[in-house]
């Protein structure tokens, strides 16, 4: 075993000012970093905490730093304080070669001059400090790794980081575990942790059940910052966004599929009602959730010229659903995944569905994905996810892409006893607010994929009918 102790907690703000001129180069380069665009001005430190001491011949220092950019506050507004994020730095004299895509830089002054600064996460022994620390529910400085302690958590399990693009970082431990470091953090609840709770809780197996997690208390704040979180591993699993790709590459049948992850859905949807409060959405909150989405297809269009021709059927969408609050229909709202689509299931190799990544929209604050909204929200964002992998695939599939979302409403409708489809106005307005969404999020990250998100946009503002 490498060293898995855990030392003291000490502070670096020396440690920091050397860091400062590599992380602005280093950190817009990383996927995670959300701030893309606008340089990075400076950093002040939140926290530092030694896990291992950055004199040793292997540092280990956790920072949490607030990243500076230049804002353009609205007329009035307050600037916007840098966002927070978590990074885990390891210190050497000298990187070997299997840690050189790690690499951050040279430290030049400071206590440590002269010692090479890297992404501790690529190095396993870093990753095995980090999972001992959960094993030994370890307090240090700020930080507290728990755990739940029913779930055994073996020693020795070897890491590796996981490599693909994503929104945090996640390691793996020997196939077995997944700890998932979030990188952008606030404050307060987070429901990547609370909602896997929740439904561990209900003893949903549909989502794996949290067997630790890292927090941070920081001095006069009343919530801890939601660090990690590590789950159980879905070996060999694929995610629903490949199997889609395969099966229609393949001129495969996806239905049955669609309709299994219709019921895993709703199981999930009817776990966290259990679990958590539900409202009920009358006139002056439907009124809300109307005039936000609106809003966000006014937004969408000025950033996107593409949109305008169609704003006005697409603004009939939502202003429907208003008339249906006004003549005194209700809603219930309740928690859900709030960013759901093909690529947060995960299907084992024995055929079950598991969801995951309850984040919601990262860029959004913790308060507003916490609030209870109708399950439609989800159920809008797969039936999108259906149309994407259709016109995604050579030739595209538009009929592929029917059948799968109608079978995916009726596995839902098996389990929830209600079918999404009962509610079309409903549903019409949350999957144009989803496309709306997905032709900004198309527009800045993939330009080539805009043709997708535009395709349903023009059916949406044809078709009244989901
Ligand atoms: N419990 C799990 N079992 C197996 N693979 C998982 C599990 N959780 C996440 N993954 C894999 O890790 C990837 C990233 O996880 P996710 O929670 O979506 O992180 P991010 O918020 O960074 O996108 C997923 O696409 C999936 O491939
Ligand atoms: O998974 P994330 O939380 O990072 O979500 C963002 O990226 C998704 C793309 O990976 C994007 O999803 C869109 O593309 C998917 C195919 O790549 C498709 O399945 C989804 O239906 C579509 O919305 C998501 O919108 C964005 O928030």
């Amino acid at each position: 075993m490498p060293e898995a102790v855990i030392r003291p907690a000490a502070t670096h703000p020396g440690l920091l000012a050397s860091l400062d001129p590599l992380l602005r180069e280093w950190l817009p380069r990383q996927r995670w970093f959300a701030g893309k665009g606008r340089p990075v001005t400076g950093f002040s430190l939140v926290a530092a905490t030694d896990l291992l001491p950055p004199g040793g011949p292997l540092g280990l220092v956790h920072l949490l730093v607030r990243a500076h950019q230049p804002d353009t506050p609205a007329p009035g507004a307050m600037p916007r304080p840098g966002d927070c994020y978590q990074l885990l730095i390891g210190v050497r004299e000298a990187l070997p070669p299997h840690l050189a895509p790690a690499l951050i830089g040279h430290l030049e002054d400071g206590p440590l001059a002269g010692r090479t600064v890297y992404e501790a996460l690529y190095d396993p022994r870093a990753a095995t400090v980090l999972m001992e620390a959960i094993r030994s529910r370890a307090h240090v400085g700020p930080l507290r790794f728990e755990g739940d302690t029913r779930q055994e958590i073996p020693e020795g399990l070897v890491p590796r980081l996981v490599t693909s693009e994503q929104s945090n970082s996640s390691i793996v431990y020997g196939d077995t575990f997944i700890l998932k470091l979030l990188r952008r953090v606030l404050p307060g609840v987070n429901p990547d942790l609370e909602l896997p709770l929740a439904l561990a809780r209900e003893g949903c197996p549909r989502v794996p059940a949290p067997a630790g997690w890292l927090l941070a208390d920081l001095d006069g704040l009343e919530d801890p910052y939601v660090l990690a979180v590590l789950q159980p591993y879905v070996r060999g699993a694929t995610d629903g966004w490949e199997l889609a790709l395969r099966e229609l590459a393949k001129g495969e049948d996806f239905t049955a599929e669609a309709r299994a992850l219709g019921r895993a859905t709703a199981e999930v949807h009817t776990a966290l009602a259990r679990a958590l409060p539900t409202v009920t959405l009358g006139h002056a909150q439907i009124g809300l959730l109307v005039d936000g989405m609106t809003e966000r297809l006014e937004a969408a269009a000025q950033a996107v010229p593409a949109l305008r021709p169609y704003a006005p059927r697409l603004r009939s969408a939502f202003e429907a659903l208003g008339d249906l609050a006004a003549e005194g229909r209700v809603w219930t709202a309740q928690r859900v995944h709030g960013d759901l689509h093909l690529g947060q299931c995960l299907r084992s190799p024995s055929g079950d569905w598991s969801l995951i990544d309850f984040e919601g929209e990262p860029s959004k604050p913790l308060t507003e994905r916490r609030m209870p909204q109708p399950v439609t929200r989800d159920i809008a964002g797969m039936l999108r996810s259906f149309d994407y992998a259709a016109h995604s695939a050579v030739p595209a599939g538009p009929e592929w892409a029917t059948e799968c979302r109608a079978a995916y409403c009726s596995g839902y409708a098996e389990v929830a006893g209600r079918d999404p489809r009962t509610e079309p106005v409903l549903l019409r307005a949350y999957e144009t607010d989803k496309a709306v969404y997905e032709v900004v999020y198309e527009a800045r990250h993939r330009p080539d994929w805009l043709p997708v998100p535009m395709a349903a946009i023009r059916r949406l503002s044809a078709d009244p009918t989901p």
